[in-house]
């Protein structure tokens, strides 16, 4: 593939995307990382665009070529940030704007001095540490990532290697190095561009599947409003301590609660202060237990506790904790502070128990504390109430 075509095919190439990219979750307050991703795209395609008139000669080469290359540089420079943005770095910007200015200057200088070999170390050593530069970022947290991140950051890596040899070689070697050829060496550096176009744009695009699904999967067990396990996710996690509970050993115990007169708060200050409230309380409520509890939301406003090595007399010890700071816990709203109670019933998990007598017995020792004036804690009478709720 001779030059102008290669520019042209990425110039294309990019335009594409680009306008795929438009359409992409295109919708209002999109993410920063996308709309970086966005820019960088259309910086890109304007560059190569612009190398490809300047190679045609409908332009003077000279004007195009210096503009052309700095906006492929922004292009590539914010692509490499949009990585960043996405691995939890919004400030990219203020280390990356500088060092585009100075890329481009350098570029222009070498470009004015040799405009064979010192252009293209300048533009192959740029556009290489701007792709290392996005593989650093995908590289980031390397162990939890997935096998489509780590592969993209390698990939990503080599390429940006390719890439950044050319200018080397170009520079050390003119008529070529070994059995490596100038021009073959250029064929190498014009696929590795290619190909990163490609892997940036389809890895860009399933990483955002993957973290959509990962995200949709999360909500499964996971309650949006509190970020506590939701009644899935809790039920997930009582089942290896029903098991155990048919063993000799430490009882389990489970706290029930639900917040007293929730109803006045939605009706008083709307819903939203209402979904404030839960998740401050619910914040204020996991501050009080030990690393091995866990926190749940059951359904509304209903909570319950996973007690783990813990007796009944303990387990009413800490539900009697969690009341006095349910009760001290006063939430900002924008209009008021608000105060609230909650009632809670204490059980333990006994062998011959299923998930439906051990809730039932819970719900029974709650409904108690409700029925006692509401804000107590009550404990589960030894024999296990028959009212049974499904669960
Ligand atoms: N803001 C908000 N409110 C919720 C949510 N889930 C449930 N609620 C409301 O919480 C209230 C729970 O009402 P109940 O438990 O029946 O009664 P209560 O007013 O809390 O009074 P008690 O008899 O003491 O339980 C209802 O008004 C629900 O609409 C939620 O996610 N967000």
């Amino acid at each position: 593939m001779d030059s102008t075509t290669m520019v042209l095919a990425l110039a294309l190439g990019n335009l594409a995307l680009c306008a795929a990219l438009f359409f992409f979750e295109h919708v209002d307050g999109r993410p920063a990382a996308l709309s970086a991703w966005g820019w960088a795209r259309q910086y890109q395609a304007a560059g190569w665009m612009l190398l490809a008139i300047g190679a045609s000669g409908a332009m003077p080469e000279q004007l195009a070529l210096p503009v052309a290359y700095a906006l492929v540089f922004a292009g590539v420079t914010w692509e490499a940030g949009a990585l960043w943005e996405r691995a939890g770095r919004p400030r990219w910007r203020r280390v990356a704007a500088p060092l585009l200015g100075l890329a481009i200057a350098a570029f222009i200088l070498c470009n004015l001095v040799d405009p064979i070999g010192l252009r293209a170390l300048a533009a192959s050593l740029i556009l290489g540490a701007a792709y290392l530069a996005g593989a650093a970022a995908l590289a980031r947290g390397w162990r939890s990532a997935s096998m489509l991140q780590r592969f993209l950051a390698v990939a990503g890596a080599v390429l940006a290697l390719v890439v950044g040899a050319r200018g080397v070689l170009v520079l050390a070697a003119p008529s070529g190095w070994g059995w490596m050829s100038n021009d073959m060496l250029r064929q190498l550096h014009g696929a590795a561009l290619y190909l990163s176009a490609l892997l940036g744009a389809f890895g860009w695009l399933l990483l955002g599947r993957e973290r959509l699904q990962g995200e949709l999967a999360r909500l499964e067990v996971v309650d949006p409003v509190t970020d506590l396990p939701n009644r899935r996710g809790f039920f997930q996690a009582l089942a290896p301590w029903m098991a155990l509970a048919r063993r000799p050993g430490q009882p389990t115990a489970i706290v029930l609660f639900d917040l007293d007169g929730f109803k006045r708060i939605n009706d008083s200050y709307g819903h939203p202060a209402g979904d404030a409230v839960l998740a401050a309380l619910a914040d204020a409520c996991k501050r009080q237990l030990r690393d091995s509890d866990l926190l749940g939301r059951l359904v509304g406003v209903e909570f319950a506790i996973l007690l783990p090595r813990t007796g009944a007399q303990e387990a009413l010890m800490v539900a009697e904790r969690m009341r006095a700071a349910v009760e001290v816990q006063g939430v900002k709203t924008e209009r008021a502070l608000v105060k609230l109670t909650a009632s809670f019933g204490v059980t333990t998990i006994r062998p011959e128990d299923s998930n439906v007598t051990l809730m039932a017995r819970a719900d029974a020792a709650l409904r108690a504390a409700k029925a006692a004036g509401r804000n107590r804690v009550e404990l589960a009478p030894a024999a296990a109430p028959l009212t049974l709720h499904e669960e």
